[in-house]
């Protein structure tokens, strides 16, 4: 089966150090492929070449069968494929919630009540549909997290790109934004630093380690707690 993202020896420079240094990924559809690793591994860094927002200087990006080089190639594909930004405040730019979940669905061809349905569909699914009028940037760090989700999975995309989804969620929305990652059907990447919450939902974790990725295994030792770590196989 073609993988829905191909990467091979990619190669990216950040002021004379290689961040990525000859990384390979190929990720299948429905898998939910878990990353780990240090501060500044580079994990931002790969999710950014993806969808074209980073310039490799070595190696080859396929999505869906197709390679992709230039801002022209990756275009017909940023629709399909929903990104995460580490920090809400880069991702929400509309005055209220309704109308930043609606602007995806509006700027590719939905009818503005289309869009809205969209966005309020969206909104519910992950139980924040009350939010919907409320004011895009008074609304709090996890309130912000979901909303932008929401954003995406308006969209219907057919790969999530995460990078830290959990941030700033409390226990309750975490459930929430458990079971709406659960009940998506395409592929996913999730960049986190929280264990538990990638053991629950990951079908396969890879570690970033010198510029590359390693496979892991997700491991819960079974101490008085459950206590889930990554480790590299082998
Ligand atoms: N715009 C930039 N200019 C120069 N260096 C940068 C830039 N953005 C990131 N870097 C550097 O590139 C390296 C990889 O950053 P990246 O954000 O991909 O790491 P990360 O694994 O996502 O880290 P974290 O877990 O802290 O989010 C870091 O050393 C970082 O300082």
């Amino acid at each position: 089966m073609i993988p829905v993202v191909a990467l091979s020896d990619l190669t990216v420079m950040r002021g004379g150090a290689a961040v990525l240094r000859g990384l390979s990924l190929r990720l299948g559809m429905r898998e939910r492929l878990a990353i780990v690793g240090p501060n500044g591994a580079g994990k931002t860094t790969l999710l950014r070449c993806i969808v074209g927002l980073e310039r490799p200087v070595a190696g080859r990006i396929a999505l869906f069968g197709t390679a992709c080089g230039g801002e022209r190639d990756f275009r017909p594909f940023r629709p399909r494929i929903g990104f995460l930004f580490q920090d809400s405040d880069d991702q929400l730019f509309c005055p209220t919630v309704a109308e930043d979940v609606a602007f995806g669905p509006l700027n590719t061809g939905a009818t503005a009540a289309g869009a809205r349905t969209r966005a309020l569909e969206a909104l519910a699914a992950l139980g924040i549909a009350h939010l919907a009028e409320r004011v895009t940037h008074r609304l709090s760090g996890g309130e912000k997290r979901l909303v932008c989700l929401a954003g995406l999975l308006a969209m219907r995309p057919e790969v999530l790109l995460l990078d830290e989804p959990t941030n700033g969620i409390d226990a309750e929305n975490m459930a929430r934004l458990r079971a709406a990652l659960e009940a998506f059907d395409g592929a996913m990447i999730l960049v986190s630093h929280d264990a538990g919450f990638v053991a629950g939902l990951a079908t396969r974790a890879m570690l970033m380690r010198d510029g590359a990725l390693v496979e892991a295994e997700i491991h819960d030792h079974p101490h008085l707690h459950s206590h889930p770590h990554l480790h590299p196989k082998g």
